[in-house]
């Protein structure tokens, strides 16, 4: 069969989704485990970790608690887990396979339980989705999350899959960012993000490098379903995405970190990862709204709507000071933080969540949120996702 130049460049045209991708479900779910309120979290630790005796370290992990920013937290491990898994206490115990034998089950059943509600609020069947794009820190193992999570939904044997692996808490914008590429590239795509992270890969006793993670990490998950037009009656975007961008801030490899070893993940959180946020957040902004609008757009901070992945509250407290934003701008972003800790990749899910229910919210109460926002993720690398987005206007009732 002949094809001619003109004819291929046709073809692959009429292969394309219609306008920007866009977000048209969500769907979020934290382990039914325990519930840990931020003020009783270091004395439980402490006990369950029989490590009352060191007294410095508590004083010290109840200051960090009180300055996080955080209420509570959900997550999968308990006190019977860690009765049948003692050496999961002693970073210097191999524990990595029963870690990951745990983790490997849990992961995929938690983003079941947010991707059924998505697909429920998107309203076609699981079996329409084309592509799965999985992100989780907490999967060490191959065949691994997606296809458990492919067959948990049913989805069909040809869906396309892609796991992002210890991307950390840059993993659900780097996943909706593939998703919008995905939708763009394939007319007819629907595709679904999912993330899900567990902490018990990354648990330990109490040590002098460790309490800040142990403070602000909590479980979660997020499914959002991701296409572009032509879209089928009664699907409704949220969110357009109109234009996203990844930037590595250079020289910082060091500030942010995961180590896979016998006794489970090491993080590393340098302190000086809100200051370098902050140096590097308005450049990142102003090159994804040049690339989405053009090179002579005059945008306002505080006339978009934000959703910033709370990586901890001094995050949120120097990306604020830096663009001058109104106190309630990051309040989605603040909420999340209160509710749940740092979700890692799922947290920025549970974002777009909280945003698209205020603006639900104030619709109802007849004013709208900005027309135009923004959306940032970060993560090892410095890895900074920006997103920009658009909520179109539905006429009432629709
Ligand atoms: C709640 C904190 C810990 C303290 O609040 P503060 O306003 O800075 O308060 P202070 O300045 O009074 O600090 C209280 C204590 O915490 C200590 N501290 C203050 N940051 C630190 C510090 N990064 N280290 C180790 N001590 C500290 C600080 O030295 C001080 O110690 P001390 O004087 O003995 O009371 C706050 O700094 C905070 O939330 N920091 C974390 C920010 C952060 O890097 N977040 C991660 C962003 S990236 C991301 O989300 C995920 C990456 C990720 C990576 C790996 C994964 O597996 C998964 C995910």
């Amino acid at each position: 069969m002949a094809m001619t130049r003109a004819q291929g460049q046709e073809s692959r045209s009429m292969q394309q989704g219609e306008g920007p991708a866009a977000v048209l479900a969500i769907g979020t779910a934290n382990p039914s485990g325990a519930i840990v309120p931020q003020d009783e979290f270091t004395d439980q630790f402490f006990r369950v970790s029989k490590s009352d005796h060191c007294t410095a370290l508590k004083e010290k992990l109840k200051r960090i608690c009180h300055k996080t920013g955080i209420e509570k937290r959900h997550f999968h491990m308990n006190e019977e887990i860690l009765r049948a898994h003692p050496e999961f206490l002693d970073r210097e115990l191999p524990s990595l396979d029963a870690r990951v034998d745990i983790v490997a089950a849990e992961v995929p059943k938690l983003a079941e339980s947010a991707a059924v509600k998505a697909i429920t609020e998107w309203g076609r069947p699981a079996t329409d989705i084309t592509h799965l794009v999985f992100s989780t820190y907490s999967g060490c193992r191959a065949p691994s999350a997606d296809l458990q999570l492919a067959s948990l939904l049913g989805l069909r044997p040809t869906v396309c899959r892609t796991i992002l692996s210890l991307h950390g808490c840059y993993g659900g914008g780097r996943a909706l960012h593939l998703a919008k590429e995905l939708a763009e590239n394939n007319r007819g795509a629907r595709v679904l993000v999912a993330c899900s992270e567990i902490t018990l890969v990354c648990f330990s006793a109490p040590d002098g490098s460790n309490l800040v993670g142990q403070a602000l990490f909590g479980d979660g998950a997020g499914a959002v379903i991701v296409g572009a037009g032509p879209f089928a009656a009664g699907e409704r975007p949220l969110f357009e995405m109109v234009t996203a961008t990844q930037t590595t801030i250079p020289g910082t490899e060091y500030a942010l970190g995961m180590q896979v070893a016998g006794g489970g993940i090491d993080f590393h959180l340098a302190i000086q990862v809100p200051m370098l946020l902050g140096q590097n957040v308005e450049q990142c902004l102003l090159d994804a709204f040049r690339s989405a609008l053009g090179d002579d757009v005059d945008v306002t901070w505080n006339d978009l709507f934000w959703a910033v992945h709370p990586g901890g509250r001094p995050i949120l407290d120097k990306i604020e000071e830096v663009l001058k934003l109104e106190p309630m701008k990051l309040e989605a972003s603040r909420r999340v933080l209160r509710e749940y800790g740092n979700m890692s990749g799922a947290t920025i899910v549970f974002v777009l969540d909280e945003l698209r229910r205020r603006m639900q919210e104030e619709g109802d109460h007849g004013n709208q949120l900005p027309e135009w926002g923004a959306m940032m993720a970060f993560g090892p690398g410095i890895t900074i996702e920006t997103m920009i987005l658009h909520t179109p206007r539905h006429p009432k009732g629709n």
